[in-house]
């Protein structure tokens, strides 16, 4: 009996708190759905007037001799939009990603002496990179990979930073601090690593929001997208979250998938601009529909294949998924 009351209480209590998290995730659910819908506004039409390239013209400066499906990944999932992708890898891995797959161009060029020049002279036919995938952590590799960044920020091109291309870019920061046209795309590891070198301490784990922002300012608000059971993505002003639902299946190759579909949306987002955008930044946005369509791809994959789902598997369902979302 003397119970009663302050069950009454805890219940009345719990009743509040529970009315509060669903207003939380009605309220997370409507900022998805607007943003959602900047992505849909970003995504070109298909028309008989255009011709071959117009749509996108990617390149993936990744793959060596271990690593030859995660440049396989990215570009093939970068071509699920655009209209061509390249790939710029070690020469070992080059017959390899061929073989993968006769849809992509393949240039076996990344340990060339002449690396820089070789992917510098197709620049002007890219309209953006994804830089890598699949790239490793060999040393002549990545020198070759720091010119082809700065010959890329010359010429303005947008860049996609993923995997050991991250690696590079926590040994040198300065290689893209400032630069407008960038994205990083780090998982937890990758991301406590950057943040580390770049702001010489460790992250507030409670924290993530924070983190995130606080990095992106520190690079001089390069756009950061820190991948994870929610992806936070923020240019320093902003911070955005993706809970789009996918899936407790966590195989290799998801993060190829999202830095691949990104290149061509962040291409897309530039060239549509911010009136499109609704004064958000072009690239938060690219960066929020790559992250909504791997975990879409994601959760379909899963509903079919269950525990054994792969990348392989994912990136069967782009097209789908990608229908879902944004043709609606
Ligand atoms: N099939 C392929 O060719 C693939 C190649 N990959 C390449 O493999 C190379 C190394 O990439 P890694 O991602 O392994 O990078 P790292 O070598 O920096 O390793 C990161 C480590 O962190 C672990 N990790 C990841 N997320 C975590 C989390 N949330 N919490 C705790 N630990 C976590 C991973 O298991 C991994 O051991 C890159 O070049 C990458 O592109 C990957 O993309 C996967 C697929
Ligand atoms: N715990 C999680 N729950 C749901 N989705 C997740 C979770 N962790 C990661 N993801 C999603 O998986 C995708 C890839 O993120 P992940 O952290 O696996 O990247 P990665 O380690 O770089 O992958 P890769 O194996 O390609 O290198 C992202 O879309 C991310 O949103
Ligand atoms: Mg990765």
């Amino acid at each position: 009996m003397a119970l009663g009351p302050r069950c009454g209480a805890i219940r009345a209590c719990r009743r509040v708190l529970e009315r509060a998290f669903s207003l939380r995730k009605a309220h997370s659910i409507k900022d998805m759905e607007n943003t959602l819908q900047l992505v849909r506004n970003i995504i070109p039409p298909l028309s008989s007037t255009k011709h071959k390239g117009q749509d996108g013209r990617i390149g993936v400066v990744g793959g060596c001799q271990e690593y030859t499906g995660a440049p396989y990944f990215a570009a093939i999932s970068a071509l699920k939009g655009a209209d061509l992708s390249h790939v710029f890898c070690a020469s070992a891995a080059a017959p390899v990603i061929k073989a993968y797959s006769p849809e992509l161009i393949v240039h076996p060029v990344l340990d060339s002496p002449n690396a820089v020049h070789e992917v510098e002279k197709w620049l002007p036919r890219l309209h953006a990179l994804v830089v890598g995938p699949g790239l490793g952590r060999d040393d002549a590799l990545l020198r070759n990979v720091q010119g082809i960044l700065e010959v890329s920020k010359a010429r303005d091109i947008p860049v996609v930073i993923d995997a050991d291309g991250l690696w590079l870019v926590a040994q040198q920061p300065a290689l893209i601090h400032g630069y407008r046209k960038a994205v990083l795309t780090p998982n937890h590891v990758e991301f406590s690593r950057l943040y580390d070198a770049v702001l010489r301490g460790p992250m507030d784990s409670d924290d993530s929001h924070g983190s995130v922002l606080r990095l992106s300012q520190a690079l001089g608000n390069v756009t950061v997208v820190q991948k994870g059971e929610r992806d936070i993505l923020s240019n320093g002003q902003q911070v955005l979250v993706c809970s789009q639902e996918g899936s407790s299946r966590r195989c290799g190759g998801q993060g190829d998938l999202l830095s691949g579909s990104l290149g061509v949306l962040v291409h897309w987002a530039l060239l549509a601009g911010p009136q499109k955008t609704n004064g958000s930044s072009p690239l938060l946005v690219a960066a929020f529909g790559a992250c909504s369509l791997t975990r879409q791809c994601n959760h379909q994959a899963f509903q079919k294949h269950g525990r054994s789902t792969t990348t392989s598997d994912m990136i069967a369902e782009v097209g789908a998924a990608f229908s879902k979302l944004f043709e609606t």
